[in-house]
């Protein structure tokens, strides 16, 4: 563990060193450390436009199937120019650990939103964030990418748009599954894990307006008291009840209230 932390540390170091004399760009600071990744804020001098690098931990660099899912992170937001998703600027190695850089969103994490200002998604608001959600998801399907991370941390708010970050867990979507075959939702090749997420999200906005009363913990059916459709359509993004056959089907299916 510590000398964990002690590699991370140098790695840091070198980073910067990195930044400050082989990019047109400052080192600013870190702004985020993953289980794969860390991220750091760059600061263009000459316009002070924001970047982020985001590189591998230094203990997964001698992990292969790690180091081909960062190169596939790149390649996909290299090559499908997917919207609503930071553009990415460069990316190479320093001293063999792979990094890119990507455009900053000046917006915050939902995680954020949520945990650290407290704030609440009221049910009307908390679907129309889900639609949009849904509409961009939509057509990362049609580009034939599955994200398969949709977490409130991977979700940014910057004023009333939403975008998406941290493409490590992402695949191309394969065609073959079989929904009766689906073992794991998380982790499936195609629109059914994006759903599945997108489900919990949804309840993560939802309980953001939810205090308990009691100390017994019930289910979130009986806690949020939701009026029945939405109950229905979480149950289908969360496989309880039939799966949606596509994310544009969850899209025109979203409940009005
Ligand atoms: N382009 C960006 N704009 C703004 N903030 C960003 C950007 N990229 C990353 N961040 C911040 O850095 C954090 C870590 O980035 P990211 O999720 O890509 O790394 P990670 O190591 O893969 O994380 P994890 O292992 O938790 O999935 C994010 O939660 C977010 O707060």
């Amino acid at each position: 563990m510590i000398f964990e932390y002690f590699s991370e540390k140098k790695y840091d170091r070198l980073v910067k060193g990195f930044v400050n004399n082989e990019t047109p760009y400052n080192f600013i600071e870190e702004i985020g450390i993953g289980a794969y990744g860390v991220a750091y804020l760059l600061e263009d001098a000459a316009s002070d436009k924001k970047y982020v690098l985001k590189r591998l931990k230094t203990k997964h660099r001698h992990k292969k199937k790690i180091r081909q899912k960062f190169d596939r992170e790149i390649k996909i937001l290299k090559e499908t120019g997917l919207h609503h998703v930071p553009a990415i600027i460069s990316h190479g190695k320093i001293q063999d650990i792979p990094f890119y850089i990507m455009d900053y969103i000046e917006g915050k994490t939902f995680e954020q939103a949520i945990f650290a200002e407290g704030k609440r998604f009221p049910l009307e608001r908390s679907l129309q964030i889900t639609k949009e959600l849904l509409s961009i998801i939509k057509e990362f399907h049609k580009k034939g990418i599955v994200h398969r991370d949709l977490r409130i941390p991977n979700i940014l708010l910057k004023g009333n748009t939403l975008y998406i970050i941290d493409f490590g867990l992402a695949s191309y979507i394969n065609e073959e599954i079989k929904y009766d075959k689906i073992i794991n939702p998380k982790r499936t090749e195609n629109h059914i894990s994006d759903l599945y997420f997108i489900g919990h999200f949804l309840l993560f906005l939802l309980y953001s307006n939810y205090t308990p009363t009691i100390k017994k913990e019930k289910s979130w059916q009986e806690e949020l008291q939701l009026p029945s459709a939405v109950v229905d359509y979480i149950e289908r993004l969360l496989l309880i009840r039939p799966a949606f056959s596509s994310a544009e089907e969850a899209f025109n299916q979203i409940p009005e209230i």
